[in-house]
This record gives C-alpha cells, sequence and structure tokens, in this order.
C-alpha cells in the first residue's frame, strides 16, 4: 500500500529555490537520512489561478514516468494550507546557472545534453506526455553531471489541447505562439532552441520586446553568427529542428541517428 507521508517524516534544510506557485527546500527523510528536495506548493495559490487540474496532472505524470534524465517523483502528501511533493534531489543544480557561468558550453557537453534530453523525451512521448516547457530553469543536474527534466507543471498527458500562454515565449513553438493545436513535435523545436543556446550562450529568436520574439518565432529568423565557431553538422541539425512545418522536424530517433550526436556522443 501506498505510504502516507506527513511533514513528521522529514528534516527540512536549505531552500533550493522557488518558482511561480512555490518553493523547493532540501529535505532529509528522517528514518532513513533519505535526501530528497521538496517542493512546497500552496493551495491559496492553486485554487488561486485554478490550477489544481495541472498539479494533480503533473503530480500523475511525474509519478508515472521511470527515466534515468526525468527528475523522480517518490510521492505527495498535503495539510490545510499547503502540498508538498517528495522529488528527487539533484546535486548539480539547474543547467542554466551553468549555462550563465560558463556563457556557452563545448560542443561535445551540448551534445551530452541534447542526447539525454532526447531520449527522455522519447520516453514521455511513448508514454503520450508532452512536456511542452523544456527550458534551461527546468534542467537539473544530478551529482555525475546527468541532466534531469523537472517541473512537468506545463506538461499534457494526451492529445494537443489549447492552453494558456505563459513565461518566456523564447522556446515556444510557432504553433504554440500561434496558439495552434500541437502535437508532440513542439518539444522537437524546442530542441532545437536549447541546441542553439548551448553553443551560441542564447536563444535564437531573442529579442528586446515579446513580440519581436514572437515574430522571429513565427518566422523561423534564424541565424547562424560567425562567432563563437559552431561545427557544421550542428547548424544543421538546429536547422532540421527549426522547421515551421511541425510535421518536417527531425524526429527524436533521427536526432540520435544525426552525425553530430554521433560523433560526439557515442565512442
Ligand atoms: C525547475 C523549477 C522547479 N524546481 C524543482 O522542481 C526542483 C527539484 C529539485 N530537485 N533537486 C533540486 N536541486 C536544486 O534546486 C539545487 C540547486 C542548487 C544546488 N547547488 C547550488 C550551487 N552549488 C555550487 C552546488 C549545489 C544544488 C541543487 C531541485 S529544483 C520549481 C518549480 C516550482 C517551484 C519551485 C521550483
Amino acid at each position: 500500500p501506498q505510504k502516507q507521508w506527513s511533514l513528521d517524516d522529514f528534516e527540512i534544510g536549505k531552500p533550493l529555490g522557488k518558482g511561480k506557485f512555490g518553493r523547493v527546500y532540501l529535505a532529509r527523510e528522517v528514518k532513513t537520512g533519505f535526501i530528497v528536495a521538496l517542493k512546497v506548493i500552496f493551495k491559496e495559490q492553486i485554487e488561486k489561478y485554478r490550477l489544481h487540474h495541472q498539479l494533480k496532472r503533473e503530480m500523475e505524470i511525474q509519478t508515472s514516468l521511470r527515466h534515468p534524465n526525468v527528475l523522480r517523483l517518490y510521492g505527495w502528501f498535503h495539510d490545510e494550507e499547503r502540498i508538498f511533493l517528495i522529488l528527487e534531489y539533484a546535486h548539480g543544480g539547474e543547467l542554466y546557472r551553468e549555462l550563465r557561468k560558463t556563457g556557452r558550453l563545448p560542443e561535445k557537453q551540448a551534445a551530452m545534453y541534447i542526447a539525454s534530453l532526447t531520449q527522455a523525451l522519447a520516453y514521455c512521448h511513448e508514454k503520450h506526455v508532452i512536456h511542452r516547457d523544456i527550458k534551461p530553469e527546468n534542467l537539473l543536474l544530478d551529482h555525475e553531471g546527468r541532466l534531469k527534466i523537472a517541473d512537468f507543471g506545463w506538461s499534457v498527458q494526451s492529445k494537443s489541447k489549447r492552453h494558456t500562454m505563459c513565461g518566456t515565449l523564447d522556446y515556444l513553438a510557432p504553433e504554440m505562439v500561434e496558439k495552434k493545436a500541437h502535437d508532440y513535435a513542439v518539444d522537437n523545436w524546442t530542441l532545437g532552441v536549447l541546441c542553439y543556446e548551448f553553443l551560441y550562450g542564447g536563444p535564437p529568436f531573442e529579442a528586446e520586446r515579446q513580440n519581436d520574439t514572437f515574430r522571429r518565432i513565427v518566422k523561423v529568423d534564424l541565424s547562424f553568427p560567425p562567432t563563437p565557431e559552431v561545427s557544421a553538422d550542428a547548424k544543421n541539425l538546429i536547422s532540421q529542428l527549426l522547421v515551421k512545418d511541425s510535421s518536417k522536424r527531425l524526429s527524436l530517433r533521427k536526432i540520435m541517428e544525426h552525425p553530430w550526436i554521433i560523433k560526439n556522443v557515442t565512442g
């Protein structure tokens, strides 16, 4: 039977970070000493933004997913005013912090992350889960530097549905920006955005104002600056992902077979 957790089962440590609707703390399960990340979400926030179903979906989805590059959700509990998610602790913190520190990643490192993300997404898509919100802030690193996708708050379990826009537009595919029905291929687009950002240090359609980013995305206004020096293979992969017609984007399987991935990841 599923164990009933409560706050008494944990010693709370330092705050690790905060998101839109809650905070995450380092925590230790008292009986075993097992270290976790405890995400605390306030019910009145959830009710206020009517995100109850969304949170429920995040919990069902993340509990059901088992993949080395997907952050585990071990369980949850609640008290009068808060909901607690017992999450896997990623010792390395947020990938985007590493990205900001180094500015951009060496090609081999970038390819490793893209390959991990591709495999995690292939697994999610097999389970009919579209994450839809893959961005550096949602990517964590474990103690071995292995990438973990966190925060399935915006994922959906089944076929595409309309949803409200939120957060930065930089990572959104044209069909999401244009509020068209979308499918799994949005995550393929996002892989292209991330690959570009890993190699150039910023997202491909960045602009001063949001609606300029909007325009650049729907136009797929993609250009590769002359510096930093990026291999033709890397640019080729990015160009095959940042394609407006979602049916023409490189499939997750084809990404794993791409020369840039083969050259940098296997062997
Ligand atoms: C991705 C956002 C999401 N976060 C999670 O779910 C999160 C789940 C989860 N598990 N482990 C984490 N680890 C950390 O946050 C972390 C941060 C910094 C660390 N270091 C600092 C620098 N130092 C040199 C090394 C150690 C280490 C671990 C996080 S975040 C979220 C969503 C809503 C509300 C709060 C948080």
